[in-house]
């Protein structure tokens, strides 16, 4: 039997009612999942970890930012072992293998008709950047905000697959379809990937916008690396992985960040590796990483509940630990940003910032509506 090829995997995916696909910032790994043979809704982490050790096969989710969400919905923590896992690049076939692949008549593109933005965002960094300018033990708290789109028509996901992957070919991406609700995330930035004992992680936190030219992308890229609030803001994700690690893994940490290029912003950008010194589920660590201070902030108490108080709506995957579990326990997280939620014709998106005492509130709104731009540009065609 012939493995299907991308327009077939692409197609099925428009045609099922559940669907998953992930793939690694490099593609090397690209997996696509159809159908349930079990799923689990649930934000609770023990319930999901010992769900996860009975599943015999690649297994996909999700846990939720925080616990605000107690709805049914993919945002309140959902995972998936499909019907059938295509592992693309292996040729690697789990489950019962799809005989009839479907072929789509070419869609319409979905068009947005209506815009609607969190117009009190500023106001409300202001109060926190406040906060932390008579209280210097509250260092960085990242806030989110979200821009509500109505379309024309229901999203033709074919079409946003293939958009995916040519506008954002150097990201990881994660899109879950179930009931309904198809939540996608072009982000780059890994949580944490186990590969036997071998560990890796990342600090990404720190951003500028591209230049025009290769000289102003390099000019304002040697602007973000000396930049003190910005290594500052970089720095207490560096460090804070560092504690929260240290008696399991050696770790191999540069001393320096260097410069991570997207389409739409650049990052400072620490990789984290090192080999576990103790037989961890990749669970536990995900839990004790998230949410490091690049989606949450530090201390951590005061970043939760205020992101809880300032930010008008819950999460959900947004920000979140998402990925895949392979049945020998390795497997990867990301975290859920670059993201949007789409229900029938609504489609949620969701950018944060790092905030600290120094930062300037509406450069920062300009910064959260860069980090949108992958998701509109989806929607936009
Ligand atoms: C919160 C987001 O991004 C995070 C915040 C960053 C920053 O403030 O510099 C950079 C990368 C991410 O860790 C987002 O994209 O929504």
């Amino acid at each position: 039997m012939s493995f299907p090829t991308k327009q077939q995997l692409y197609a099925q995916f428009a045609q099922a009612d559940d669907a998953v696909y992930f793939a690694s910032a490099d593609k090397q790994q690209v997996y696509f999942g159809f159908g349930v043979q079990a799923a689990i809704n649930s934000g609770d982490t023990n319930v999901v970890k010992t769900w996860l050790q009975s599943q015999m096969q690649p297994v996909f989710g999700g846990l939720p930012f925080d616990k605000q969400i107690t709805t049914a919905s993919v945002m309140a923590g959902y995972f998936v072992a499909p019907a059938v896992v295509y592992e693309v690049n292996q040729a690697n076939i789990w489950g019962q293998p799809i005989v009839n692949w479907p072929v789509i008549a070419p869609a319409n593109q979905a068009t947005i008709v209506e815009q609607a933005d969190d117009t009190t965002w500023i106001e409300r960094i202001e109060q926190a950047i406040a906060t932390m300018q008579t209280d210097v033990t509250k260092q960085k708290v990242v806030l989110g905000r979200q821009r509500q789109l109505q379309l024309t028509t229901m999203v033709n996901e074919v079409q946003l697959l293939q958009d995916l992957n040519s506008q954002q070919p150097n990201s990881y991406h994660f899109v879950l379809k179930h009931a309904g609700e198809l939540f996608v995330s072009a982000t780059p930035e890994r949580l944490v990937q186990v590969n036997a004992a071998a560990f890796s992680t990342a600090g990404v936190a720190g951003t500028i916008r591209r230049g025009k030219g290769e000289v102003e992308d390099q000019q304002l890229a040697d602007k973000l690396f000396n930049d003190a609030k910005n290594r500052l803001e970089h720095a207490y994700v560096v460090n804070t992985i560092k504690e929260r690690l240290a008696d399991l893994v050696a770790l191999n940490v540069p001393t320096n960040p260097t410069i991570m290029k997207n389409p739409q912003v650049q990052h400072l950008y620490t990789p984290i590796n090192g080999q576990l010194t103790a037989a961890v589920n990749i669970i536990d660590l995900v839990t004790r990483l998230h949410p490091t201070p690049a989606l949450g902030g530090k201390p951590l108490a005061w970043a939760m509940a205020t992101i809880k108080e300032l930010e008008l709506a819950p999460r959900g995957l947004f920000a979140a630990p998402i990925g895949v579990v392979l049945p020998n326990g390795d497997g990867e997280f990301v975290v859920g940003i670059r993201a949007m939620l789409i229900k029938h014709q609504t489609a949620y998106l969701f950018a944060g910032a790092g905030i600290l005492a120094d930062s300037d509130a509406a450069q920062e709104f300009t910064e959260t509506g860069l980090k949108m731009l992958p998701m509109m540009n989806l929607l936009k065609g």
